[in-house]
């Protein structure tokens, strides 16, 4: 579980995020959404510690991130997997060699266990007998779920996903929305997505945070969020004549 407190961050006289409060279970997929600019980036690096906050607090079932000493803060550190936009796989390595990064800088295991475990996240994301491939020769869906299965080698219990879908054709995009929630169920991840894509919000969004000028403007699930009146989530989710219909299909089903 994550719980933020009145998290702030600015740069110089620019406050970005202006006291953000809630919490993040395991085992869901929490998603963050709001406008070009209003804090997603900044909030999520605030999460993994690459932002220092300047008030508030950020803890890690009970633990809070910038209390811990140099031996925490790496053993923290390996409990975190990551998927960045764009994959940002190493180009000249195998599969198996991006996979296996992280189990050889952070474990003293063996070559067999490190290939025994790679093997079995690759199995997970559907990519076995692809371990000699370099990215180049994958597509973008194959790349985004080597990116996934390095993310989860080290069996993380925090995951988080900065726009995991961008680049990716829709059914991709759904294809890999749908792994990241069944890896997160399955082995109780607390994952946090930034996303800008309204599909995820309503297919996997079993917690969503909307973001509106640094504020927690917003939050519920993917059915509260075709009901709600709030002004500023109806705005930006139902921009688009297509979410527009869905919402009003739904609201009239409903009545
Ligand atoms: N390192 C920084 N120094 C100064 N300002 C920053 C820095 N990082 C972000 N900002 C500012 O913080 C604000 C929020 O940026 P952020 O990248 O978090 O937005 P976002 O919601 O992720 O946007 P997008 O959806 O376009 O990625 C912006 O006005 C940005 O210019």
């Amino acid at each position: 579980m994550i719980e933020v407190k009145n998290l702030h961050k600015g740069f110089g006289d620019v406050q970005v995020l202006k006291g953000i409060t809630t919490t993040f279970y395991p085992g869901k997929t929490n998603l963050i959404i709001g406008q070009s600019g209003s804090g997603k980036t900044v909030f999520l690096k605030s999460l993994i510690g690459l932002h220092t906050p300047e008030k508030g607090t950020v803890s890690f079932d009970g633990r809070i991130n910038t209390n811990f000493t140099e031996e925490e803060k790496q053993e923290w550190r390996q409990e975190i997997g990551m998927v960045f936009q764009g994959s940002a796989l190493f180009d000249s390595q195998t599969v198996e060699d991006n996979v296996m990064f992280p189990l050889k800088m952070f474990t003293k295991k063996s070559r067999e266990e490190m290939l025994e475990r790679v093997n079995f996240v690759l199995k997970r994301v559907k990519l076995e007998n692809s371990n000699d491939k370099l990215p180049a020769e994958l597509s973008g869906g194959m790349q985004k779920r080597v990116a996934i299965a390095r993310a989860i080698v080290m069996n993380p219990k925090y995951l988080f996903c900065d726009e995991p879908n961008s680049g990716l054709d829709p059914r991709t995009a759904i294809v890999i929305d749908k792994l990241i929630q069944e890896i997160t169920d399955e082995y109780q991840i607390t994952t946090v997505i930034n996303t800008h894509d309204m599909n995820s919000v309503m297919e996997i969004g079993e917690k969503i945070v909307f973001l509106n000028k640094g504020k927690k403007e917003w939050e519920g699930n993917s059915e509260d969020i075709l009901k709600t009146e709030n002004e500023a989530v109806v705005d930006f989710v139902y921009s688009s004549n297509l979410f527009k219909k869905v919402r009003e299909a739904y609201l009239n089903e409903t009545k």
